[in-house]
């Protein structure tokens, strides 16, 4: 019996998967933003490994995030942060997901900017209090009014965040449509002139 073979298009994640080549993909953004979710599930799809920086940083700690913050302070937990994500950059490519804080911080901004393409989730204030308010395990939002907390960090950090390579609304939609918005990002920006064609 004659068998006809048909070429089998490949799939978003492995045209994305291609177009990134050796390069990490970092997700950047608020608390609540869906960078964890949506990161792991990016992830599966890309056929790479993930992990989250705020889960690193605990496993190697063998201490909370807000432990971390009560015992040593923030800047202490920033320095922690930049030494984990460099290590992370450095032996992958795989998916990261990075705390709120990260990408602000120079240091670590600049590793990122080195070591892989960066992905901002950004979210409006509703849809972030929406998706935060519901646990208080975020030592930041300790405050007498969190959502205005929140609201400040917005207003402090969108102009930074907004460096990254990247964007998606990060929005009330299905995690796999955003999935799939972040995958085609991905293949454009490598494709079109990024910086980081010729790497
Ligand atoms: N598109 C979406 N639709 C519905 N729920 C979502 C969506 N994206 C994320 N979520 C939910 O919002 C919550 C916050 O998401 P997630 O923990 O991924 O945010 P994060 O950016 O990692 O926050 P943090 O910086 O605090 O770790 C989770 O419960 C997640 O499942
Ligand atoms: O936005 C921030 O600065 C933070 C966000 C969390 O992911 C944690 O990294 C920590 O709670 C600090
Ligand atoms: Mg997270």
């Amino acid at each position: 019996m004659n068998e006809t073979i048909f070429p089998v298009a490949p799939t978003l994640g492995e045209r994305a998967r291609a177009a990134l080549g050796r390069r990490n993909l970092v997700f950047v953004g608020l608390m609540g933003a869906g960078k964890s979710a949506i990161g792991r599930m990016t992830a599966s799809q890309l056929g790479l490994s993930f992990i989250d920086t705020d889960n690193e940083i605990e496993r190697v700690s063998r201490m909370t995030i807000s432990e971390l913050f009560a015992a040593y302070g923030e800047e202490e937990f920033r320095a922690l942060e930049t030494r984990v994500i460099k290590r992370l950059l450095r032996t992958g490519p795989r998916v990261i997901s990075t705390g709120g804080g990260a990408f602000i911080n120079d240091k670590t901004r600049k590793q990122i900017e080195r070591g892989g393409v960066s992905l901002w989730l950004k979210a409006d204030l509703d849809v972030l209090w929406e998706r935060v308010n519901k646990r208080d395990h975020r030592p930041l939002l300790k405050t007498e009014n969190p959502r205005q907390t929140l609201e400040n960090l917005m207003n402090q950090r969108y102009p930074v965040y907004a460096l990254a390579d990247m964007t998606i609304q990060s929005r009330d939609e299905r995690k796999e449509t955003i999935v799939k918005e972040v995958l085609e990002a991905v293949i454009e920006y490598m494709g079109k002139g990024s910086r980081h064609e010729q790497d």
